[in-house]
C-alpha cells in the first residue's frame, strides 16, 4: 500500500504592514506549490500582516486589514484545490490571538490559536496576543469580510483542532510550542495524525540552526510521522533578520530544506512523501498505551471532503518520493557574511536610500563593516545573473537607472558604497590610512581619503575661549579627563562629516537622494562602554552591532580567503587602536590596554550577564573557578570589580545605541533586547560580600597548608 502525496512549505520575505507585497508573496508561494502538485501548503507566522509588527499588534486595523487580505487570498482563482495554512492575528470574545486559518476553496475550514507563546529575549508575544488554552474548540463567527464571499460562510470551529481529509490528517503546532517542553506534536502523533505544520517567525542567532533541525529531527524521530516548517524571512522593518530554512522531513529525515540566506522574496520547498510509511514507526505497544489516554481521544477532527493524495499519483512511477538528505548548515564565518549582507540589502531597497557610507578607519571593525557591504554586492550581483527581477530593477534604481546585468560586484559596489578615511595628522598612521585605502580600492567603493585637523583645530579654539585653560593630551602633560575631552573632539567630528557627506555625496557624483551611515560597533566594546557616545558609532544602522571581536576576526580571515581579498590579513595583523591619542616615539595608543580586558575576556563577561543570568557575585563565583589556572582569586575579584564598573559607568551608552542587527545571545542592546536600568549604585553590597569569600578562601587555603 502506498499513499503518495505531495506537500509544499515557503518561505517569504513579508515586511511588516506590507499587505500588498505580503499577498503577492503568499498567492505567488501557493501558486508555485500548485505548480509542484501540491496538495497543502503552509506558509510563515503571521504572514498576512508581516510577524515583527511590536505594537502596532494592539491596532484593531491590524486585524480587520488581515482579513480583508485573507479574504482575497482564498479566493484567489490561483489558490484553489489546495489546501492553504495563513497566518493572521484573530480577534475573538475581547481577546487577541496569535493563529492560523485553514483554508480549501474559499471555505474556511477552521481556526487554529497558538498555544504557547513566545515571550524571551526578541519575543514579545505576550505583551499583544492571549494563549488559547490546550483542548479548547469552539465556533467562532467570521466578519462581514468572508460572509460576503461567495460561500457566505458564518462561523468555523476555532481551537486546538486537528484535520481529516479524505485520506490524510495533519494539525498546527505554531513555531514556539516546537521549543516548549510539552509540544502538541506528541499529542498529535498518539492520535494519529500523520502531517504536523510549523509555521514560525524566527530569527537569526550565530548557530542557532542545528538547534531548530535538532528539536524538529527528534519531534519526527520519536513520533514518526511528517513535519514541515515554514518560516519568514529577511528584514521586516526591525533589528532582525528572519532566517527562512523552510524544511520537510519525514520520521526523522530531512526531505528538503529551504535556503537560510538569499535575495529570493519567494521560496517553495516540495516533497513527495508515502503516508504508508509512517505506520512503521508506530507500531510499538508502549505508544499504542500512551494513546489509550482520554486527552488523546479528545482531540476534535475537522473532516474535509479533499484528497492530500492527487488520484494515480501512487503509482505514478513519475512521481517519485524525495529521497532523505544532510542537513545544510553554514559555518558561523558564512554566517555573518551572508545573513547581516541579506539585512542590509532589504533595508537599502526598502528605505530607498541611495546607498551606504561607512567611516573606514583601517580597523578590524569598520573593515568588517565594509567587507559586509561588499558582500552584499556579490550576492546581488549573483541575484541578478539568476535574473532575480525585483533584485535587478531595485539594483537599476540604486545604480541611476544603468543596467546592473554586466556589473561586477566591484562596479555594483562602486555605485551605492561609499568609505571615507578622516585622519589627523598627529595621530593617525601611515599604516591605517593605506589599510582603509587599499581595501576600498579592492572592493570598489568609492573611497574619500582626508583630513579633518581643520574641524577639530576649529572647535577647539571655540572650546579655548570659554575655558580658563587650554586643555592638553596627557603625552603633552594634560589631564586625564584633558586627555578623554581631546579625543572626542576628533570622534565626534568624523560623525559630523559622516552625515555631513552622506547627505550630499550621491548629488556630487551626479545622482540624488543621500546615504545610509553604517556603524561599527562591537558586542564586546558596547559591554565595557569603550566607545565615544555619539561619535562614529553613532550612525543609521550597524550591521555588527550583535557581532563579538572574536567572531570578527574569524569573518575577517574566512573572507580574505573566500571573496579572495589577501588585504584582510594586514587588517588582522595590525594591533586594535582608536588612533586618537598623538603617536609619540614611546607611545601608541591600543584598544586592549586601554580597557584593561581582551576581547576574550570581555566575551565571556558578556555571555555570564546575559545567557547565564548572572550578577556581580554569581561571575565571581564561576570565574574564581574557570580561571583558576591563570588566575588568582584576588586577581578575578578585580577583573570583575572593573568590569562591573565600566559596565556600570558606561551602561548609557546602551540607551542611544545606533541600532544593530542582533545575532548574538549576548547582545546587550538596551533598546529592545538587553533592558536594564543605566544609572546604578557601586555595588559595595557585593563588593563586600566577595571580598569576605576572598578572606574565607585564604583562610581555608592556611589550614590546609596549615595541615600538610
Ligand atoms: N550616568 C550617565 N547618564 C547619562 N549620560 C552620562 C552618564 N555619565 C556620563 N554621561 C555622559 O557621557 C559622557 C562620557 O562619555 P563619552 O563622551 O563617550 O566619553 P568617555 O566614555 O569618557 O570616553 C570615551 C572612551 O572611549 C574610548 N574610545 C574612544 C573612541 C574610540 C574608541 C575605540 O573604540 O577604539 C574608544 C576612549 O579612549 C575613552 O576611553 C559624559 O560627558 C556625559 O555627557
Ligand atoms: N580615521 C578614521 N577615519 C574614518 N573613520 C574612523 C576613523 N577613526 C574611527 N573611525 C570610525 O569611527 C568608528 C569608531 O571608532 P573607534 O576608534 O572606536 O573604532 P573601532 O570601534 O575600534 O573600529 P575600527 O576597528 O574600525 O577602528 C570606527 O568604527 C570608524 O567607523
Ligand atoms: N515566533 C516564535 O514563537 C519563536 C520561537 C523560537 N524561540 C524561535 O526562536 O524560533
Amino acid at each position: 500500500m502506498t499513499r503518495k502525496c505531495t506537500l509544499a512549505t515557503s518561505q517569504l520575505n513579508q515586511w511588516s504592514l506590507d499587505y500588498d507585497g505580503n499577498r503577492e508573496r503568499i498567492v505567488e508561494a501557493i501558486k508555485t506549490a500548485k505548480e509542484g502538485n501540491a496538495t497543502l501548503v503552509l506558509t510563515p507566522e503571521l504572514c498576512i500582516p508581516g510577524y515583527g509588527l511590536l505594537d502596532h499588534w494592539l491596532e484593531n486595523d491590524v486585524y480587520a486589514n488581515s482579513w480583508d487580505v485573507a479574504a482575497e487570498i482564498i479566493t484567489h482563482p490561483e489558490c484553489q484545490e489546495i489546501i492553504v495554512d495563513l497566518g493572521l492575528p484573530i480577534q475573538h470574545r475581547g481577546c487577541s490571538y496569535n493563529a492560523r486559518l485553514i483554508a480549501l476553496n474559499g471555505e474556511i475550514l477552521a481556526i487554529r490559536p497558538k498555544l504557547d507563546l513566545c515571550n524571551d529575549g526578541n519575543f514579545r508575544e505576550m505583551r499583544y496576543f492571549t494563549p488559547w488554552p490546550r483542548g479548547r474548540v469552539e465556533d467562532y463567527a467570521l466578519p462581514e469580510v468572508i460572509l460576503e464571499l461567495p460561500k457566505k460562510q458564518r462561523t468555523c470551529r476555532i481551537g486546538e483542532v486537528a484535520f481529516e481529509a479524505l485520506d490524510a490528517s495533519f494539525a498546527s503546532e505554531t513555531c514556539e510550542e516546537l521549543w516548549t517542553p510539552n509540544s502538541p506534536h506528541s499529542l498529535y502523533s498518539l492520535a494519529g495524525i500523520e502531517i504536523v505544520l510549523n509555521s514560525s517567525g524566527s530569527h537569526h542567532e550565530l548557530r542557532k540552526l542545528d538547534t531548530r533541525v535538532n528539536l524538529m529531527l527528534e519531534a519526527t524521530a520519536k513520533t514518526g510521522g511528517v513535519y514541515m516548517y515554514s518560516n519568514q524571512r529577511g528584514c521586516d522593518g526591525d533589528r532582525l533578520y528572519y532566517d527562512g530554512c523552510s524544511m520537510i522531513m519525514n520520521s526523522g529525515k530531512i526531505l528538503a530544506q529551504g535556503s537560510q540566506f538569499s535575495l529570493l522574496d519567494v521560496e517553495v520547498q516540495l516533497a513527495t512523501v508515502d503516508l504508508d510509511e509512517i505506520w512503521a514507526w508506530r507500531t510499538s505497544r508502549s505508544r499504542g498505551m500512551q494513546a489509550n489516554d482520554p486527552s488523546v481521544q479528545k482531540l476534535e477532527r475537522i473532516q474535509i471532503d479533499f484528497w492530500l493524495c492527487k488520484k494515480g499519483i501512487s503509482l505514478d512511477p513519475q512521481a517519485r518520493i524525495t529521497q532523505p538528505k544532510e542537513a545544510r548548515y553554514h559555518v558561523p564565518e558564512e554566517e555573518i557574511a551572508l545573513g547581516p549582507a541579506c539585512w542590509l540589502w532589504d533595508y537599502l531597497r526598502r528605505s530607498r536610500a541611495s546607498g551606504y557610507l561607512v567611516p573606514l578607519s583601517g580597523g578590524i571593525d569598520s573593515c568588517a563593516t565594509a567587507t559586509i557591504v561588499y558582500s552584499m554586492c556579490r550576492l546581488v550581483v549573483a541575484a541578478v545573473e539568476a535574473q532575480n527581477k525585483a533584485v535587478v530593477a531595485d539594483a537599476q534604481r540604486l545604480c541611476g537607472g544603468k543596467d546592473p546585468r554586466s556589473m561586477t560586484a566591484e562596479v555594483f559596489c562602486q555605485n551605492i558604497f561609499h568609505t571615507v578615511f578622516m585622519g589627523t595628522k598627529a595621530a593617525s598612521s601611515k599604516e591605517t590610512r593605506t589599510r582603509a585605502k587599499e581595501l576600498a580600492e579592492a572592493i570598489g567603493s568609492y573611497h574619500i581619503d582626508d583630513n579633518i585637523d581643520e574641524m577639530v583645530q576649529a572647535l577647539h579654539t571655540v572650546v579655548k575661549r570659554n575655558l580658563t585653560f587650554e586643555p592638553k593630551f596627557k603625552v603633552h602633560g594634560g589631564s586625564q579627563t584633558e586627555n578623554l575631552a581631546l579625543q572626542n573632539f576628533q570622534s565626534r567630528s568624523r560623525m559630523v562629516l559622516a552625515y555631513a557627506l552622506g547627505q550630499l555625496l550621491p548629488l556630487s557624483r551626479g545622482g540624488q537622494g543621500g546615504l545610509l551611515v553604517l556603524g561599527s560597533a562591537n558586542v564586546d566594546e558596547c559591554l565595557r562602554g569603550y566607545l565615544t557616545k555619539y561619535d562614529n558609532s553613532s550612525a543609521d544602522i550597524n550591521p555588527i552591532g550583535g557581532i563579538s571581536k572574536t567572531d570578527l576576526k574569524r569573518f575577517i580571515k574566512w573572507a580574505g580567503t573566500n571573496f579572495n581579498l589577501p588585504i584582510l590579513q594586514q587588517f588582522l595583523d595590525a594591533v586594535p587602536t582608536a588612533e586618537l591619542e598623538p603617536i609619540t616615539d614611546s607611545y601608541v595608543q591600543s584598544d586592549e590596554a586601554d580597557m584593561g580586558f581582551t576581547y576574550d575576556e570581555l566575551s565571556v563577561f558578556g555571555r555570564l550577564r546575559k545567557a547565564y543570568k548572572l550578577g556581580t557575585v554569581g561571575m565571581f563565583e564561576r570565574l574564581v573557578v574557570e580561571w583558576s589556572g591563570h588566575k588568582t582569586p584576588y586577581e578575578v575579584y578585580q577583573k570583575v570589580r572593573n568590569f562591573m564598573y565600566y559596565y556600570a559607568t558606561n551602561r548609557h551608552k546602551m540607551t542611544t545605541m545606533t541600532p544593530g542587527l542582533y545575532l548574538e545571545t549576548y547582545t546587550p542592546d538596551d533598546n529592545r533586547y538587553d533592558l536594564r536600568p543605566f544609572l546604578y549604585p557601586r555595588f559595595t553590597f557585593e563588593h563586600r560580600k566577595i571580598e569576605n569569600m576572598l578572606k574565607k578562601m585564604e583562610e581555608g587555603e592556611a589550614g590546609l597548608n596549615g595541615a600538610a
